[in-house]
């Protein structure tokens, strides 16, 4: 008997339709008209230059306030649930999608050990949580980041950037999320560390069908994880395709193109 998915109501992961997201004060927008649905268990790669938008947008379809940026058009949806004043629902909002902020091991709160950094998404949620099963969750993630199981009693200045960076990936995992919203996660991390870190994503990915939403702008990054692709240029998408070398540009980027070219 084929199962029932908890999240039979989300038909994808994530369904942007004409999102705009403006700064409050201002006319301009940061994300203006932007269009996509991230099916389960796929990945799309963010790219773009500067400014672009990248990072606002990650952040926005992750649930996390960012003061000064709100979304003013369309809507958007994360595992069913409307991100544009998703009132009660923003914890679940929050619960379902992993996010992975940029340079996100430079900014861990630094009194806080390893252990207490990768549990905290689930002891901020649950006080009564059993402590050895905690124990356990941190020691495989740990292993998992190719991080010593010592690590897990210190604090982020006695770690390297790539360490700091695997621990706030571990921490973005720990509550198992649908949703994997990392802004250039790989930043820091040497190839073999990288790796142990995509296999996170890609297991995750085959075991439950995680999806993951990814900012970056190595072509290289949306290979690995088989990502299809954004362009975004001052919050317009420009291009898209299934992957870095299949990309449909715009009619107005072609444009831009030409201009340039003659
Ligand atoms: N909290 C905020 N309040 C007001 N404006 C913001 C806020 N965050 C970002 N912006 C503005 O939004 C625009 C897009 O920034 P964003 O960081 O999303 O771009 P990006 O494509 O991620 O660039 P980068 O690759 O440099 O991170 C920029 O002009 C930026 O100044």
């Amino acid at each position: 008997m084929k199962s029932v998915s908890r999240h039979a109501d989300a038909d994808v992961a994530v369904r942007c339709a004409d999102l705009s997201i403006g700064r409050s004060g201002s006319a301009g927008r940061v994300v203006d008209g932007v269009s996509f649905d991230l099916p389960h268990a796929a990945a799309l790669a963010l790219m773009g230059p500067t400014g672009a938008g990248k990072s606002s947008l990650a952040a926005v379809l992750a649930g996390i306030d960012q003061p000064g940026l709100s979304i003013v058009g369309g809507e958007a949806y994360v595992e069913g649930i409307r991100v544009r004043r998703p009132g009660r629902r923003l914890r679940e909002l929050t619960y379902r999608t992993g996010y992975l902020e940029q340079s996100a091991g430079a900014r861990l709160p630094s009194r806080m050990t390893v252990s207490e950094l990768i549990s905290e998404p689930i002891t901020s949620r649950d006080r009564r949580v059993n402590p050895r099963a905690l124990a356990v969750r941190v020691a495989t993630l740990l292993d998992e980041m190719q991080l010593p199981l010592g690590a897990a009693a210190k604090y982020p200045y006695e770690l390297s950037a790539g360490m700091r960076q695997r621990v706030a990936m571990a921490r973005s995992l720990v509550l198992q999320p649908r949703l994997l919203v990392a802004d250039d996660p790989f930043a820091n991390l040497d190839i073999e560390v990288r790796q142990a870190a995509r296999d996170a994503i890609l297991r995750r990915r085959d075991a439950y069908g995680m999806s993951t939403l990814v900012v970056t702008n190595e072509p290289e990054v949306a290979t690995e994880l088989g990502a299809a692709v954004l362009v975004l240029r001052a919050g317009h998408a420009i291009a898209a395709g299934p992957s870095p070398q299949q990309l449909l540009w715009s009619p107005s980027a072609e444009a831009d193109h030409r201009l340039v070219a003659s």
